[in-house]
């Protein structure tokens, strides 16, 4: 029998965190080498006898899977910063580590956030189309032509506020915007940072606490969500939010898919209910076709999974996935280590 340590990992790392995985070996390391997710069936097929699990937020880490390798699992490094694709319960019932990459990826992040309120407000979306199509002849420069609302002087509604809500509105203060209002399941944390009081008192803008989510979604010009998918977020914009928001208002979704009900964005959407939206996650991707009701509308920007994607800041997130998966062999301090 193998003495080495079992370490399953689902897919393809860059160079620098494959080196170091590599450079240890004491570990036995399986691994899908391909850019594609790992099926599920290799994965439930591989898992039994690991000591460790380095996975994506395309791999499901339930009740089925950890069957099939408790108690051998020590730990498991999900390079992401969300976890709703692990049962967290079980994690703890089974003393099973999990480490996460959440510091990696905040401006990468926040920088798509800012990206999508832009693309909505100023209707890239619709105008890089036109251009596309060869209607540009057809719709020279005029005082009208694809006019948006701007972002100096909005107010910014977000919809939970840690690392990303907060990198946001720090990148929003240099274009100009007036109020941030936020909704924040840890209240106390958002309190204590410190630059959320510089921005609030010395840059001349206001930085408050929602009254509640009816107030949030009646008061924003732009509504951010950077929220964790949990049940009480899940359809969070829905039918009777979106019916409180302005007609001049755009919604921004770098949180996960399902905070938002599709159907009731599209018909938002198609009755010019709100004005647009940059959606970087849409529930039940990736399965889009190319004829999904929300890529028939032109002020709806849909971009697929792409919030973190700058080559530093993956290169950065292998690499602390690896650490993390190290770490929570050797029973060492992980990167970022989710609290049970
Ligand atoms: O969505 C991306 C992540 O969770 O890292």
């Amino acid at each position: 029998m193998s003495q080495k340590t079992k370490v399953v990992v689902t897919r393809q790392l860059n160079g620098a965190a494959q080196t170091l995985l590599e450079s240890h070996h004491e570990l036995e390391i399986v691994q899908w080498n391909s850019e594609k997710p790992a099926p599920r069936p290799w994965l439930l097929q591989n898992a039994p006898g690991a000591s460790g699990l380095l996975v994506m937020l395309s791999d499901t880490i339930d009740a089925a899977l950890l069957e099939t390798c408790t108690p051998t699992l020590k730990t498991i490094a999900s390079f992401s910063v969300g976890t709703d694709h692990i049962t967290l319960p079980l994690l703890k019932t089974h003393n099973i580590r999990l480490g996460y990459t959440p510091t990696a990826l905040t401006s990468a992040v926040a920088d798509t956030a800012i990206m999508l309120t832009l693309m909505a407000q100023r209707r890239a979306g619709e105008a890089v189309a036109s251009v596309k199509a060869g209607e540009w002849p057809a719709m020279p420069w005029a005082p009208q032509l694809l006019t948006g609302p701007q972002i100096a002087g909005c107010t910014v509604g977000f919809v939970g506020f840690g690392r990303i809500g907060q990198a946001v509105l720090k990148r929003f203060v240099g274009f100009g915007v007036r109020r941030a209002v936020y909704l924040t399941s840890r209240p106390g944390e958002v309190a204590k940072v410190d630059y959320f009081d510089v921005l609030g008192g010395k840059a001349g803008i206001e930085a408050v606490p929602a009254r509640g989510w009816e107030d949030l979604g009646r008061e924003s010009d732009v509504v951010v969500l950077g929220c964790a998918l949990t049940e009480s977020t899940r359809h969070f914009v829905g039918r009777e939010f979106l019916a409180l928001m302005k007609r001049t208002a755009v919604l921004v979704n770098v949180a996960r898919g399902p905070v938002v009900d599709t159907e009731a964005l599209v018909e938002a959407l198609r009755e010019g209910r709100i004005f647009g939206a940059g959606l970087d996650v849409v529930e039940g991707e990736p399965n889009v076709p190319a004829d999904h009701p929300l890529l028939k509308e032109p002020r709806c920007v849909l971009l697929p999974h792409i919030g973190s994607a700058t080559i530093e800041t993956r290169e950065q997130m292998a690499e602390e996935s690896v650490r993390n998966l190290l770490a929570g062999l050797s029973g060492e301090a992980m990167v970022n280590e989710v609290e049970l």
